[in-house]
Formats: structure tokens, C-alpha cells, sequence
């Protein structure tokens, strides 16, 4: 990837396609294209097609999609599905049409099955049952890796896939609903901190066990493979995360120590545990050269800090 090249964020509002910009920027590169969602609906093919045919773009990173936590996905299984295989399969098939020279597709660790062997190794992918609260996002996700792989079998393409983690930091969603994990937690110990309620609801059991990536290493991720390797070295896919994870009821004891909350964890056994633990091997990814850096606590601490910032906390 060169200074002077044109590099198309998909998705540069979002927790990760935001610290790419950061990242980037912070890596020279000024050549940067971007769309809202509102300017560009990647749902939309004829509006890609003349997006990329107008704007060339030479590197893309594929970080727009439809996200959310695990009752987004069981609540709006058609959204999931339906939007990420239009957003992944337009802006790739525009990339091969309009001779991109390497395109990064951001995919998720939930393509693996629900009880797959710990930690889970890309060779597992499609070994068994996948999680049914995120079953059809997952499969649009795996539909995005086997066309990059198709893409580059037939026309020799530079597609790369990433599967990262779960992932936390600067620009995450904060609805109650439909956000992961981490924000929900963040979110709702801050505002019992502040109302000084007694007690805080942690969905499921606790005993889930969950791996997290701090966004900005995300990022930092993505812009070290897509400056040093290819689709050739890093094979189907490439798994993106920390290699080490904690229980929901971990996570919540650091978030409350992080925040300030004092008071109690009510474990909602109404909402859904989905799948009980997804480490992700990152063997492959330490081989390539990369390496998580953010500790858990210090990613927490930002977090918080962006969440009290955009609030107004
Ligand atoms: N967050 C996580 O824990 C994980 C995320 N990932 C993957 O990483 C990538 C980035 O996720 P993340 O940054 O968290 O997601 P965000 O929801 O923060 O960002 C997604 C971005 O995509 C945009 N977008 C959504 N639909 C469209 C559309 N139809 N047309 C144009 N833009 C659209 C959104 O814009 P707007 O908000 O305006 O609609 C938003 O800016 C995704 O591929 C996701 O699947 C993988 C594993 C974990
Ligand atoms: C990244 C990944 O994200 C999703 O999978 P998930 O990791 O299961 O998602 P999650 O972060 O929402 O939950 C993790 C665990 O945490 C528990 N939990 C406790 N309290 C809250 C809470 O307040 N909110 C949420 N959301 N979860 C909570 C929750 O019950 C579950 O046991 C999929 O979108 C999947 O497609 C995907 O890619």
C-alpha cells in the first residue's frame, strides 16, 4: 500500500472503520475515500458499481456491515442476513470489476460452530452446528470469505479475510439492545453509578467465557496485513484477536472496578448465554507478525473515557 494510493474505508463511521481513518491518517496516508451511509447505501449495487467505476479505488477495507449483539441477531435475523450479503457481495464484485489491488473483508468469529474445539483454529471453520442466535449473520460472513476465495481462485484477485474477535473501544454502539456486550456493560454501571442504584442486570448466566480485541489494535491489524502480506500468505482466512478470554461475570466485575459501580450483579437468566466460549487461535496471526497490545483494563479505562465524552456523562 503506497502513499499515493487510493484507499476506500467502507464502513468509516463504525467502532473499527473509525480507527482505521485513525490509524491511517496517523500512517500518512492522505489518499483516504469515504461514504456515509446516507451518501452511499452499499445495499444498493448500481450506486456501488458507480461509486467504485468514479472513484478507483486501488486498497478497500470492508468494515460496513450490519452489527449488533446477540438479541440484535435474535431479533432481526432477515436485517443480518439479507444486509450483509448485499453490502459484502457488492463492494466485492465492484473491487474485481474495477481492478482494486487488495481488498480486506472484516468477517466475524461467530462462522465457527457453537462447540467448536477452544481455542478455535481456521481450520474448524464449517466442522459443525453454528450458534442459532447469530446463525444467519454468520453464514453471510462465511459467504464473504468463500468469494474472496472464489474471486482469487478465478480472476487472481488480493482479497484477504480477517475474523476478529469481539470487539470494544472508541465509537461502539451503546443502545441497550443492540449492542455487544462491553457497551451494554460500560453504559448501564455508569448510569447506576449515577442514579446509585443497588443493583445492575448482566443478561444470561455469567459463565460464558468471551475474547476482546480493543478497536484501535483492530485497526492497527488490518493496516499491518494490508501493508505487508496477501491473500497468499494468509490463506482463506486469518483469525484476529488476543488469545486469552474471560467470563461474562470476569467482564462485568472489571467493568464495575473500571467505572466505580459498588453495588450488586443481577444475572438475567431471561436473555441468552449463545455460544459458551469462541477463543480464537491466533497462531496464524502471530506468525504473519502481529500482535495485540492494548491490556483489557486499559482498553476498558478508554472506552469508558469515549463513552463520558460523546454522552455528555
Ligand atoms: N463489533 C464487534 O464486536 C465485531 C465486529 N466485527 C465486524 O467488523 C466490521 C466492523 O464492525 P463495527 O465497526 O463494530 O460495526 P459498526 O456498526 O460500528 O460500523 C458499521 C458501519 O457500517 C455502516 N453501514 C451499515 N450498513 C450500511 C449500508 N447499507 N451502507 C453503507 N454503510 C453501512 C454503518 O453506518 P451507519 O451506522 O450510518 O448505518 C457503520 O458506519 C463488521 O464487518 C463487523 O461484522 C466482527 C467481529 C466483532
Ligand atoms: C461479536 C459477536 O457478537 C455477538 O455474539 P456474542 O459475543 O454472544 O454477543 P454479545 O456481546 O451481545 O454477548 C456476549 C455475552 O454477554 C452476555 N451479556 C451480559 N450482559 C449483556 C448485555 O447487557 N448486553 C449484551 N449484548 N450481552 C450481554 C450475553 O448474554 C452473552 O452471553 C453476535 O453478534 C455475533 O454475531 C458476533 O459476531
Amino acid at each position: 500500500m503506497q502513499f499515493s494510493d487510493k484507499i476506500y474505508v467502507a464502513g468509516h463511521r463504525g467502532l473499527v472503520g473509525s480507527a482505521l481513518m485513525r490509524r491511517l491518517e496517523k500512517g500518512g496516508y492522505s489518499n483516504i475515500v469515504t461514504r456515509t451511509h446516507a451518501e452511499l447505501d452499499l445495499k444498493d449495487q448500481r450506486a456501488v458499481t458507480e461509486f467504485f467505476a468514479q472513484e478507483k479505488p486501488d486498497h478497500v477495507f470492508l468494515a460496513a456491515a450490519k452489527v449488533g449483539g446477540i438479541v440484535a441477531n435474535n431479533t432481526y435475523p432477515a436485517d443480518f442476513i439479507y444486509q450483509n450479503l448485499m453490502i459484502q457481495s457488492n463492494v466485492i464484485h465492484a473491487a474485481y470489476s474495477n481492478e482494486v489491488k487488495k481488498l480486506l473483508f472484516l468477517g466475524s468469529s461467530c462462522i465457527y460452530p457453537k462447540f467448536a474445539p477452544q481455542p478455535m483454529k481456521e481450520e474448524h471453520l464449517l466442522t459443525g452446528v453454528l450458534e442459532p442466535t447469530n446463525e444467519p449473520y454468520a453464514v453471510a460472513k462465511i459467504a464473504g470469505i468463500k468469494m474472496c476465495g472464489a474471486y482469487n481462485r478465478q480472476y487472481d484477485t488480493n482479497f484477504m479475510s480477517v475474523m476478529p474477535t469481539n470487539l470494544y473501544g472508541l465509537g461502539d454502539n451503546y443502545d441497550l439492545q443492540n449492542s455487544h456486550v462491553m457497551p451494554a456493560l460500560i453504559r448501564k454501571m455508569h448510569e447506576a453509578k449515577i442514579r446509585g442504584d443497588a443493583q445492575v442486570s448482566v443478561w444470561g448466566s455469567g459463565t460464558p467465557r468471551r475474547e476482546f480485541l480493543y478497536g484501535d489494535d483492530m485497526a492497527d491489524a488490518c493496516v499491518f496485513l494490508m501493508e505487508n502480506r496477501n491473500a497468499n500468505d494468509t490463506g482463506e482466512f486469518v483469525n484476529i484477536g488476543v488469545g486469552e478470554d474471560i467470563t461474562i461475570r470476569e467482564l462485568a466485575e472489571r467493568v464495575a472496578k473500571v467505572v466505580g459501580f459498588h453495588g450488586e450483579l443481577v444475572f438475567d437468566s431471561s436473555k441468552p448465554d449463545g455460544t459458551p466460549q469462541k477463543l480464537l487461535d491466533v497462531t496464524h496471526l502471530n506468525k504473519l507478525g502481529w500482535r495485540a497490545k492494548t491490556a483489557m483494563d486499559e482498553g476498558i479505562g478508554k472506552a469508558y473515557q469515549d463513552f463520558m465524552r460523546r454522552y455528555g456523562a
